[in-house]
């Protein structure tokens, strides 16, 4: 059968854009469904707004300390709606500029949402129909809401994103990337911030030292760290939202709580069984290392896949893939265990490889591991107590670096060029070797002991 494209893309985030554009390259005929806004959960309710609301929470900050240290400053109290108008036309004009590449590209962008009728064969809910031997699944996922009494008091991360207001008083439910990222900045633009994780740690997958060193400075900044917390429901009560909680909290009532506890991938409503597909017990879709599904034609990327979430992750995936299917290039799957990867908190902590505790479950006594505790300058210039703290993690008799662990100002933008280094080996002796750039904070790697 003559089928109407090379390739259908299910989706227009992150991943699906990059596999398109790929393809289209290639000289794919490509058509790209997605009913709503382009550039998907990135950059409509994720990283992109996200990195703006730091951005200014940042600024906040050093308003502040520059008040400390002598300018005159209006100590750094934000007009939320002239920021976010700001924000706005920022997201705006990448929408503007995907809607021109696509129209250059040649890709046929159709605003509708998708379900498979067959393996090549995908029904807009418009009713048209369009068929092709190859499809990418790049659907993502979104916020997941504990089933709690009175859940629907509360938002999310997507909610946070129409807020043209802030609110004095703030419940963050969850330690991860969201609830950590989302407390942060609430706090530093002024909030007053109750952070409540039901486990005992902030962001238990990561360096427990640095993870505990974070708990100390946001202890610093406000933010009032509720541990081994349980949210049972939520309740209206005068003046807001009450949290029901086990243990009880002193001050329980706050304008709004937020839920970041976690997201959920976006396979539902599919039509996966037309096309042959079945979700894992997490509901993702289940790809080899090359991301193709069980049925043969149809490939998957991104949060909708048990891969990293992370947005560099599905758009390195998707090229790959279409390097292969269209470009018959042979390209070795994406290196995942050492994909770097930024929490943007305050200070921001970035991390790549083994932390301490996996490298010693994995290589015993040969770790070695070197940190850095400091104060950098501007926060002991300005006494504020904020502490950095950096971790390198090496193996073997030639302390072969295997992971590196970076909280304080700066290591969102320095772990980069460092992540090339330990993808090509780099050792503790190649570290030492290298003369350091003084005075900065970048320098503690290179001066570890
Ligand atoms: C608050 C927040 C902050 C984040 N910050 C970062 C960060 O700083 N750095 C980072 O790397 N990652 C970050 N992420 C994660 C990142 O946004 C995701 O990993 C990335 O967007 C995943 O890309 P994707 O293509 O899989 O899905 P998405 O970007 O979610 O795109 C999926 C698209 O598919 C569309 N769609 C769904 N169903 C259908 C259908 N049936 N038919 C057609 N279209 C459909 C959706 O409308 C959506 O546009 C953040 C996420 C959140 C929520
Ligand atoms: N800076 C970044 O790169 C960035 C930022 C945000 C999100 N992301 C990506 O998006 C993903 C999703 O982020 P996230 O923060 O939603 O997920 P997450 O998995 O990082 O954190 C979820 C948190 O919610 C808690 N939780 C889960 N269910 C709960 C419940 N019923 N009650 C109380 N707590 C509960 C978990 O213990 C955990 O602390 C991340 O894993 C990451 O890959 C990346």
């Amino acid at each position: 059968m003559a089928h109407d494209f090379d390739l259908i893309v299910i989706g227009g985030g992150s991943g699906g854009l990059a596999g398109a554009f790929r393809a289209a390259e290639y000289g794919a005929r490509v058509a790209l469904l997605e009913p709503d806004a382009l550039g998907g959960t990135c950059v409509n309710a994720g990283c992109v707004p996200k990195k703006a609301m730091w951005l200014a929470a940042e600024l906040a900050g050093r308003l502040r300390q520059a008040g400390t240290l002598g300018f005159a400053t209006t100590g750094g109290a934000l007009d939320w709606p002239a920021f976010i108008a700001h924000r706005q036309r920022y997201v705006e004009n990448i929408h503007a500029s995907y809607r021109r590449r696509l129209d250059g590209a040649g890709i046929t962008v159709l605003p509708v949402r998708g379900q498979f009728v067959a393996p090549d064969c995908v029904e807009g809910d418009d009713g048209v129909r369009i068929s092709a031997p190859h499809i990418l699944i790049a659907t993502g996922g979104r916020p997941f809401v504990p089933p709690l009494p009175g859940a629907e008091l509360g938002g999310t991360s997507d909610d946070f994103f129409r807020w043209t207001q802030p609110p004095e008083r703030v419940a963050v439910v969850g330690g991860g990337y969201i609830a950590v990222e989302l407390a942060g900045v609430l706090q530093m633009l002024g909030c007053r911030v109750d952070l409540l994780v039901r486990g005992p740690r902030l962001l238990d997958h990561f360096d427990v030292e640095l993870a505990t060193q974070l708990a100390e400075d946001y202890r610093h900044l406000g933010i009032q760290l509720h541990f081994d917390t349980q949210v049972q429901a939520l309740e209206q009560a005068k003046g807001g939202v009450r949290t029901v909680t086990s243990p009880a909290l002193d001050r329980a009532v706050f304008d709004r709580v937020l839920f970041a506890t976690g997201r959920r991938p976006n396979a539902a409503g599919l039509g996966l069984e037309q096309a042959g597909l079945q979700v894992n017990a997490r509901g993702q879709i289940p790809v080899d290392a090359g991301h193709r599904t069980v049925v043969p034609g149809v490939y998957a990327v991104g949060d909708v896949t048990p891969d990293i979430a992370l947005t560099p992750v599905a758009i390195a995936t998707a090229r790959r893939l279409m390097d292969r299917v269209f470009g018959a290039r042979e390209v070795p799957p994406l290196a995942l265990d050492l994909v770097p990867t930024v929490v943007f908190s305050h200070p921001p902590l970035g991390t790549i490889g083994l932390t301490e505790a996996q490298a010693r479950a994995q290589f015993g006594d040969d770790v070695h591991v070197a940190r850095a505790g400091f104060r950098p300058m501007l926060h002991a210039l300005a006494d504020s107590p904020l502490r950095s703290l950096f971790k390198l993690v090496c193996v073997g008799a030639e302390r072969r670096v295997v992971g590196l662990h970076l909280l304080g100002e700066g290591a969102d933008e320095i772990l980069q060029g460092f992540a090339v280094a330990i993808r090509k080996g780099v050792t503790l002796d190649d570290l030492r070797d290298t003369v350091a750039i003084h005075p900065t904070s970048a320098e503690e790697i290179v001066l570890m002991r």
